[in-house]
């Protein structure tokens, strides 16, 4: 698929994953609407992008995904502006084990919030063209991270629900295909404040650093292609995406069907 006059919501946009994915996108030819609820962040990165991408092709929305409402609302405004919408990168996601409640309402239900909110601009079903969604998981969304046990759950949580969402598309018939991104350790801010956010689990803050130099960096380009290559391959639907420094490969799960 050419991305060239399609246009993608990226929530998280204006740091980290959702920045990278961002860039690529638009160097690819999308429109990009970026929801952030870092205000400042937001507005002076999409500063930058007009410059490079021009003015027409970026849109900055305040947007908090703990919240229906602001989510419906970016969702709009978003579709209003450049004419519907054909892409969504959930991507927004937090690491905290002490405000956990807070955790699952963003990574896994940000997730739903976001998807749910998109089938009604990008469903045949309601009107739209159809398109891709890629929900931001990590290989903590494959196999434990014993530091962050309720992290570990909501990755694993948008694994099954994104699997879940492109079978649903399928039978319902909504023309959207979903897709996860399962990436290891990337340096961003959230990595870097692992150790603050462990809560209970702070005590393993050392052995997760052990973990991180076992498994090394994944670059950012990599994660970004990633997330690009199931954006415009349209055979990929229900796919899950790990991507580490060693192994970039879609996951093979096991089948349970006779
Ligand atoms: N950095 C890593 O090692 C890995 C990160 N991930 C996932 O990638 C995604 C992006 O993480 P990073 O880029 O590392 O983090 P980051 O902290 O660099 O960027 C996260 C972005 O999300 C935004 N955000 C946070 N809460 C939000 C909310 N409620 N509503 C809207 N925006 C919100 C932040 O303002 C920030 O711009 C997350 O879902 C994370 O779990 C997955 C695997 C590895
Ligand atoms: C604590 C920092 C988290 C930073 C953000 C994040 O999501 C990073 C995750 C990186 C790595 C997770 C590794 C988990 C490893 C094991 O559980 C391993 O058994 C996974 C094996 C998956 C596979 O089948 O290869």
């Amino acid at each position: 698929m050419s991305l060239t006059g399609k246009t993608a919501v990226v929530t998280g946009a204006a740091m980290g994953i959702g920045r990278a994915v961002t860039e690529l996108l638009l160097q690819h030819g999308a429109k990009v609407a970026l929801l952030d609820v870092n205000e400042t962040a937001g507005k002076s990165l999409v500063e930058v992008l007009d410059k490079l991408y021009g003015r027409e092709r970026t849109l900055f929305l305040s947007c908090d995904v703990e919240s229906e409402e602001q989510i419906k609302a970016a969702f709009l405004k978003a579709a209003e502006t450049f004419g519907g919408i054909d892409i969504l990168f959930n991507n927004a996601g937090v690491l905290n084990e002490d405000r956990w409640e807070r955790t699952v309402s963003i990574n896994l239900m940000g997730v739903i919030r976001g998807s749910y909110a998109a089938l009604e601009h990008m469903s045949k079903l309601s009107g739209g063209r159809g398109g891709v969604i890629i929900n931001t998981s990590s290989l903590a969304g494959l196999g434990p991270l014993p530091s962050c046990p309720v992290y570990t759950a909501t990755k694993h949580a948008v694994v099954g629900f994104t699997r879940a969402m492109a079978a649903a598309s399928v039978a319902s018939g909504y023309g959207v295909r979903f897709n996860a991104l399962c990436p290891g350790f990337v340096q961003t801010d959230l990595f870097s404040a692992i150790e603050s956010n462990l809560g209970r689990f702070a005590h393993l803050a050392a052995a997760t650093q052990q973990l991180a130099e076992h498994f090394g960096l994944v670059g950012m380009c990599d994660v970004a292609e990633a997330a690009l290559d199931m954006v415009t391959d349209e055979t990929k639907n229900g796919e899950v995406f790990l991507v580490s420094p060693k192994r970039k490969e879609y996951v093979n799960f096991p089948s349970f069907v006779q």
